[in-house]
């Protein structure tokens, strides 16, 4: 099938898009990428969607506007990445996340104690999640004239799951390797990661739909059961596992907004990072947040690493009167650290190879800090596996639209907590 990946992440830079050919079914799928390109976001509407996350009031219209305005770029985003190729088959666009809650008390607790200016926000007693992206799906199909699959989180959420991170399966069944066990980076706005166990552990069962997707005679299968059916040696070591780390670029760029008076969007290669010393007693302090600490499954956003929680970041460095070169190297040195951090507490053993991808990875300080608190494992991009770094994610929802329309479940519990496989996404058929 020829499909159309749609993404706008966390950064809220633009919408990235890529055409792929997929073939084959389940995770046993080659793709193959056709093209991909990047469309900035007008830059009122940037703003507008900026202050909305920072919790701008909306009335129900402005809201219907603000979903159609942002539908209306995605459905541009799908006509320029297909133009002079054959038509897609179908789109399958993730939006533009506003607002995430992870399910449960845990994060809540986590969060009311480091942000306790809007306690509120976060209901303290447990209870399903909520994540909310624009660009409403059935607009994306009546512009283009493709049949669309949006809203992938919710199915997932709807069984207990973070709804998050949802692209590690897909990293499995892409990236996956014969004799390396590798960590799938993204550095985006928020950080996510995916530890891949070798390809065999990843392939002993190609999974056949039936036997794992519920139909109305047929139900979903229990938790417990989709590591066997998947075919997975679920001993330590054996599983696919993944999470948010934390802040990928979000902060920085936040950081490098304010620092710059609103002249620089980001830290062009991490130029001025490196320009500068990081104060590790400070980094040693931020990496207390209790987020940092909370065991997988878990996700965040910009609900947690946004604007308060930058600002106390540079009040922090303000105290110790660090240069604005010094504190954009401390919070770079946070995103490297609490990566790193986050594989020696959480996984069975570090991966022989990890694999960078999404903006940050274009950041070539942080890259070396990752590469310098990694050593002796190298560090790559995706680039260098043959796969594109800056398309990956449009390419994953891609792929997860290949899965819906094949009705193979998207999510993998183990990842994000969720109580079952689930078919997800919501399919908008196009009048054609
Ligand atoms: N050359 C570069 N040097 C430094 N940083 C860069 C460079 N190119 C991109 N970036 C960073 O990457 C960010 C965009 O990354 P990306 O597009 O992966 O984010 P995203 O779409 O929000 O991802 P996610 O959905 O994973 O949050 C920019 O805001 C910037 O911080
Ligand atoms: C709610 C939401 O949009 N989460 C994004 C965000 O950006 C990175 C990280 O946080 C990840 O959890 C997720 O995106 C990727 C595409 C995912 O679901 O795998």
């Amino acid at each position: 099938m020829r499909i159309i990946g749609l993404i706008s992440g966390t950064s809220v830079d633009g919408i990235d898009a890529a055409l792929v050919e997929t073939e084959g079914a389940g995770w046993n799928l080659r793709i193959t990428l056709l093209n991909g390109i990047t469309l900035p976001y007008p830059p009122d509407l940037r703003s507008h969607i900026l202050e909305v996350c920072a919790g701008a009031p909306l009335s129900m219209a402005e809201l219907a506007s603000l979903d159609d305005a942002i539908a209306h770029c995605f459905a541009q985003a799908a006509r320029q990445v297909q133009a002079g190729h054959p038509p897609a088959d179908l789109i399958g666009s993730h939006g533009q996340t506003v607002f995430h809650r992870p399910p449960g008390a845990r994060l809540a607790d986590a969060i009311e104690s480091s942000q306790s200016s809007q306690p509120s926000l976060i209901p303290a007693a447990s209870g399903l999640g909520y994540s909310l992206q624009l660009g409403r799906g059935s607009l994306i199909a009546h512009i283009t004239g493709i049949h669309t699959i949006s809203n992938f989180r919710a199915a997932d959420i709807a069984l207990g799951g973070q709804g998050a991170p949802l692209v590690p399966p897909v990293d499995a069944a892409l990236l996956s390797h014969p004799t390396l066990t590798r960590c799938v980076q993204n550095i985006g706005g928020i950080g996510n990661v995916a530890f891949l166990p070798l390809r065999h552990q990843v392939l002993r069962h190609a999974p056949v739909l039936p036997e794992i997707c519920g139909s109305a005679s047929k139900p979903v299968q229990p938790a417990e059961t989709v590591s066997a059916l998947l075919g997975w040696d679920t001993g330590p070591g054996n599983a696919l596992l993944g999470w948010d780390t934390g802040p990928g670029n979000a902060l920085l760029d936040w950081a490098v907004h304010q620092l710059s008076g609103g002249t620089q969007p980001y830290d062009q290669n991490g130029a001025w990072a490196a320009s500068g010393q990081p104060c590790l007693e400070l980094v040693h302090q931020w990496l207390q947040d209790p987020y940092f600490h909370l065991p997988p499954p878990k996700s965040t956003g910009r609900e947690l690493f946004g604007a308060e929680y930058g600002r106390r970041c540079l009040a922090d460095a303000a105290e110790r009167g660090l240069s604005d070169a010094d504190t954009l190297a401390t919070l770079t040195e946070l995103t490297a650290a609490s990566i790193v951090h986050s594989y020696r507490a959480f996984l069975p053993h570090m991966p022989d190879q990890v694999l960078l991808c999404g903006g940050g990875s274009r950041n070539g300080y942080l890259r070396s800090r990752l590469a310098a608190l990694l050593d002796p494992i190298p560090v790559l991009t995706t680039d260098e596996v043959g796969l594109h770094a800056d398309f990956k994610e449009a390419i994953a929802f891609a792929v997860l639209a290949h899965w819906r329309w094949q009705n193979f479940p998207g999510n993998f519990p183990d990842v994000t907590g969720a109580a079952a496989p689930a078919l997800l996404g919501e399919i908008h058929l196009a009048r054609r």
